[in-house]
């Protein structure tokens, strides 16, 4: 993995840079919080402490405590069920797909600079096409990267996007640039849950042209603002709002 970095970012008008106070730092694969995992992975339910239910013999109790995993990509692995990667359509039983769809992926898709961060601003920092870019309707715009934590009922972070019965992808402390992705509640971008060369993935598509020193935003959707405690303070409505409809990443509908 890359060496962890501090952020930068340019003042509203990208006059001048100057060093976001870390943490945050920058990521360029997810990242492992191996503690919690050990700590999480009981018998039974992800994250209980509950004891092992009568009538289990220890055999079969040692096979329902999964192993903590070693690494992100381990964890990310998609496992059971039918997913079709993104890169070469293949599906996951199939052999022609591997590691190699998900670093070509990246390499043709997110290797591009093309995002400044801007900020503070009224909502904090921001994430800005640079000048002279524009990013076509339909484009792979960016993965959401972060800390890879156990699903919990009350999470406290609202940096935070759930794959489902996987876990969650934590950009509080650690993250890319998405992680400076506002909300809006007129979108030019969206999330989804996607598998790439085997592997779960949150990905950023367009959802019309992008033109250059755009910002880049999403839809958070009125859940996340009512579990975050506040409202919606995007410039489509003058008043602080609730947002309506978007929820957070879903498989996309092919
Ligand atoms: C994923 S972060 C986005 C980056 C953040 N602006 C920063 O400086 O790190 C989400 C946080 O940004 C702020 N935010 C983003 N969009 C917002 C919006 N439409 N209204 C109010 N706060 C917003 C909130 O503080 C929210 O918890």
């Amino acid at each position: 993995m890359a060496k962890q970095a501090q952020f930068r970012a340019y003042d509203l008008n990208r006059k001048k840079q100057h060093k976001i106070p870390s943490p945050p730092t920058k990521l360029s694969e997810p990242k492992l919080r191996e503690g919690e995992w050990k700590v999480s992975k009981r018998p039974g339910v992800r994250g209980s402490k509950k004891p092992v239910k009568k009538g289990r013999t220890k055999k079969s109790a040692a096979a329902a405590v999964e192993k903590a995993p070693k690494r992100a990509a381990d964890l990310l692995r998609c496992k059971g069920g039918e997913f079709q990667c993104l890169h070469c359509s293949a599906f996951s039983d199939e052999a022609s797909c591997g590691t190699g769809c998900y670093k070509q992926f990246r390499r043709e898709h997110l290797s591009q600079d093309l995002i400044d961060i801007r900020g503070p601003g009224p909502l904090g920092y921001g994430a800005f096409t640079k000048p002279g870019v524009t990013i076509p309707k339909g484009a792979w715009v960016g993965e959401y990267l972060g800390e890879l934590r156990p699903l919990s009922p009350a999470p406290n972070s609202t940096y935070r996007f759930e794959i489902p019965s996987v876990c969650a992808v934590d950009a509080q402390s650690s993250g890319n640039w998405t992680r400076f992705i506002n909300s809006h509640c007129r979108p030019n971008v969206k999330p989804w849950g996607e598998t790439v060369g085997k592997r779960h993935v949150i990905l950023f598509q367009a959802l019309r042209e992008i033109g250059p020193e755009e910002e880049i935003v999403f839809n958070y959707g009125a859940r996340y603002f009512e579990n975050a405690g506040f409202l919606c303070g995007c410039d489509a409505q003058k008043k602080a709002h609730l947002p309506q409809g978007a929820k957070q990443a879903k498989g996309r509908k092919k």
